[in-house]
């Protein structure tokens, strides 16, 4: 590979590092001071009272204790989302014997911090739990505050693969950016019935072609094992951003669950941070690895890859958690700058284990590297620089080798080069006008679907259109607006149910869009939608006094989210009444009205305590 000393960064991707480190040079002072400050000579332990330690290494064995009391080899802090609700989190079970296993090889010790929840957007998809996941994200970042401010642990390994959970271990860890973070993930299911089956199945059902048995047939034929879902969504983008990061050990994102080469890379993972404490000369803080060139290389791959929406929000959140202000000017500008390297489902047919026999990350970030793309001298886990990202791991007579991944991709319908990509851009783009700021991904938007101009149909949400496609109203030129969908409102739920309607009206021939102040999945695609609109419906965004039938245009190329109306008349206009969930319907809600009160804006990573 070349060596990444003579390769100049793209201008673009060094105009917008530069602005992001001016913008942020005081909070990220702030931070690195607060890191600072938390940093102890010798263990972290060290500090605590001798009841305090007695407390923290009561129940460990005779020999832990032993090692513990002495004070001189780390003692690393695992927390896990494991549950048996995701999918992708059931392999975690049994990482903490192995990772125990792992370290005391090596005279360390560890201990289970603690666990944090974890909830799967699949199984809430469409329902009341929905309107909690985007909380769950602080929450599991509060989570694991608590589970580390127990203060015993010189390094941190965190267990977590899916949307909210891999942002909120990741923020919550970046309270204790003093520690050394290596982030271990369990791999992707493998492959079952197509996505693209899949969403032609869920179509059929809608059209009321195929029934409720063999629907679930399908469905549970998609999703069929242990591991994550292999649709390239928000869990599977953030592998890959681990990876753009250096926060993996390298080349571990994609690699299948449960084999011997998975518990060898998760063995190396409990091994690497034990490596690179402060009681080693290869002290790396999660501090010196999460910073302005990290982040934008997280967001240049996230764009080169086809990644999830909800990135737009939550590398936002995490950047904040590190002192850096992000925002999505950054992102257009960066999308414009970065080539479409994958088509992979929901922007392709292809599935993340096709992306990974494709080539993968390590074939993704030596592109990316060569074109300039990324800030290849950074710190990683696992060492000075990213090259080390673009080698793939395999496993010779029981020990892990790294190779470069080959620099040929295997599949030119799933993995082009940077020199001969699916797009110039990356399609991610910043929509004004106004209705407020919002985000649009057009990599899985055919282009003749960029330019909306149509009449609004307003709903309050999502099952209204449902109701309104059974009736057979639907079949016209619209743009849904479905509001009060906002973070303040009820979270923020991700209305992904949305996309079988909208995608069969699609196909019928009728141009259809979608505004929403609300989200979608990671895994939806095809209809142009301008989401995370603000100011919300509830916040006074104008969003709240559109009227069925007043003209929208929505159009990606300009880059504007339109209505024909003037600022006069609009303003004119009486805004909607909200009608919140009947209060019979809890579910939880009442327990984050706190959070709802007290979210920033989708811009600001609607976060509750970043503010
Ligand atoms: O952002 C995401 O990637 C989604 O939240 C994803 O995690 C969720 O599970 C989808 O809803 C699954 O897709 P289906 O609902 O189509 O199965
Ligand atoms: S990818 Fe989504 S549906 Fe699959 S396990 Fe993760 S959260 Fe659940």
């Amino acid at each position: 590979m070349t060596s990444t000393k003579q390769i100049p960064l793209h201008p673009i991707v060094a105009k917008v590092t530069e602005r992001i480190r001016l913008r942020s040079v005081a909070s990220r002072k702030a931070y690195l001071d607060k890191c600072q400050s938390m940093r102890r000579k010798g263990t972290q332990r060290g500090q605590l009272s001798c009841s305090n330690l007695a407390h923290g290494f009561a129940a460990c064995s005779q020999d832990d204790k032993q090692r513990i009391r002495l004070e001189e080899a780390a003692n690393i802090g695992i927390v896990s989302a494991y549950n048996d609700m995701l999918s992708a989190h059931k392999p975690l079970e049994n990482y903490p014997d192995i990772i125990r296993k792992a370290v005391t090889e090596l005279g360390c010790t560890a201990q289970f911090a603690g666990g944090t929840p974890a909830m799967c957007d699949g199984v809430t998809q469409g329902a009341e739990g929905m309107e909690l996941s985007l909380f769950s994200r602080d929450t599991i970042a509060m989570s694991t505050a608590i589970a580390l401010t127990h203060n015993m642990f010189d390094g941190v390994l965190c267990l977590g693969v899916c949307d909210k959970i891999v942002p909120g271990l990741l923020m919550g860890a970046l309270s204790f950016g003093h520690l050394p973070l290596i982030m271990v993930p369990a791999g992707p299911m493998s492959t079952g019935l197509s996505n693209d089956d899949k969403a032609n199945i869920r179509q059929l059902y809608a059209e009321g072609k195929v029934g409720r048995e063999e629907l679930l047939e399908a469905e549970a034929s998609a999703y069929h094992g242990e591991g994550t879902c292999t649709f390239y969504g928000t869990a599977n983008s953030n592998q890959m951003l681990m990876e753009a990061m250096g926060l993996h050990v390298p080349g571990t994102a994609f690699v299948p669950p449960n084999g011997a080469l998975r518990q060898e890379l998760t063995r190396a993972a409990a091994q690497q941070v034990c490596k690179i404490t402060a009681l080693t000369p290869n002290y790396t803080p999660l501090c010196d690895v999460v910073d302005e060139r990290s982040l934008v290389n997280a967001i240049v791959t996230l764009l080169a890859t086809g990644g999830s929406t909800n990135h737009s929000i939550h590398w936002i959140a995490i950047a904040r958690a590190a002192g850096i202000i992000i925002d999505w000017q950054d992102y257009a500008e960066l999308s414009d700058a970065t080539p479409l390297l994958c088509r992979i489902y929901p922007n392709g047919k292809a599935d993340v284990n096709h992306f990974h026999a494709a080539g993968g990350t390590g074939y993704v970030i030596a592109e990316l590297i060569a074109a300039g793309l990324l800030h290849a001298d950074v710190n990683t886990v696992w060492g000075k620089g990213l090259q080390c990202y673009s080698q793939a791991p395999s496993l010779n007579g029981g020990a892990i080798n790294w190779q470069e991944s080959p620099t040929a991709s295997a599949d030119l319908d799933v993995l082009r080069p940077a020199n001969k990509p699916f797009d110039p851009h990356g399609g991610m783009k910043l929509l004004t006008g106004k209705l407020g700021r919002s985000i649009i991904k057009v990599s899985a938007v055919k282009p003749e679907h960029r330019y909306i101009e149509a009449p609004a149909l307003v709903f309050e949400n999502q099952e209204d259109l449902k109701l309104a496609f059974d009736k057979g109203e639907l079949e016209r030129d619209f743009v849904a607006v479905v509001r009060f969908q906002g973070p303040k409102a009820n979270g923020m739920p991700e209305l992904h149910k949305l996309t079988p309607y909208l995608g069969i009206l699609q196909e019928r021939g009728f141009k259809v869009a979608l505004v929403t102040d609300g989200r979608m999945s990671g895994a939806s695609g095809k209809i142009p939608a301008a989401i995370h609109l603000y100011p919300e419906a509830l916040a006074g965004g104008p969003i709240a006094k559109i009227q069925n039938g007043d003209m929208l245009i929505l159009d990606a190329e300009k880059e504007t989210l339109e209505i024909l109306l003037s600022v006069e008349e609009l303003s004119q206009r009486e805004a909607a009444d909200f009608h919140p969930a009947p209060a019979s319907d809890n579910y939880g809600r009442d327990l984050f009205a706190g959070l709802r009160a007290n979210v920033g804006t989708a811009e600001e990573g609607a976060a509750t305590f970043l503010n």
